[in-house]
């Protein structure tokens, strides 16, 4: 017979989900906010809504070397059994096509992308980035960082196409990049990754990725907030 597993063990198998049953109130305020909400409910303000497209612009270009920095540990710290790399990488090819998208997006809605000046919320964002991008921050803690902020936004816009919401026809489409199924098990397969690191980590590691967790959470909401003009 098994030895009994102890409780912490049994919580360490997949860390993520015993961390989003913990902080469940906070992952609902960033998954589920009255930005997200309006779109879903087709209330939203088109000026909120190019404010978000114009900040998400700059955010994603940091977005893009973090990830890149993400990478770098990958290589130099994973065991990589499970194809890490190819998954970081199907990422970033993601990120190429959705830079090209915001321009796309911008011009569309009439946003000058060359004119945005970054709030707050976006400049203290980007500057959590660039905290984790240091040599310091080990790959584990980094990852679980990529894999809350890929699934935050997989999460709200995955909720303005299901059945019966009232999301405007124009957004359909910024809504099916985060929320279609292909980003979906892309997100999965972050999860899994973390969950496998989680299992092997010290627990000074799984202390610095959970409090990694909530700040991204945390940022999320006032990335929101900025979006609808509340900051
Ligand atoms: C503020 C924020 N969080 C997450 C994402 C999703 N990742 C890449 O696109 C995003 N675009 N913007």
């Amino acid at each position: 017979m098994q030895p009994q597993k102890t409780r912490e063990e049994v919580e360490k198998i997949n860390m993520i989900d015993t961390w989003l049953k913990k902080h469940r109130l906070i992952y609902v305020g960033a998954t589920r906010h009255p930005f997200i909400l309006s779109i879903r409910d087709g209330t939203v303000n088109l000026s909120s809504f190019k404010t978000w497209l114009g900040q998400d612009y700059i955010f994603v270009r940091a977005f893009v070397s973090f990830v890149a920095s993400v990478l770098i540990k990958a290589w130099k710290e994973s065991d990589d059994s499970g194809g890490d790399m190819e998954v970081l990488l199907g990422g970033m090819a993601a990120l190429n096509d959705e830079i090209q998208w915001f321009k796309n997006e911008a011009s569309k809605w009439g946003v000058q992308l060359s004119d945005i000046v970054p709030q707050k919320a976006n400049k203290d964002y980007c500057r959590f980035l660039e905290s984790l991008m240091s040599s310091e921050v080990n790959y584990t803690v980094a990852i679980t960082a990529f894999w809350a902020i890929e699934a935050v936004y997989q999460q709200s816009f995955a909720l303005c196409l299901e059945d019966g919401t009232n999301t405007p026809s124009d957004l359909q489409a910024t809504c099916q990049r985060w929320g279609n199924d292909g980003f979906g098990k892309y997100c999965h397969s972050l999860k899994q990754i973390v969950n496998r690191r989680l299992k092997k980590a010290s627990d000074d590691e799984i202390k610095k990725a959970e409090v990694a967790l909530l700040d991204v959470l945390e940022h999320e909401v006032n990335f929101w907030n900025m979006s609808r003009g509340a900051a």
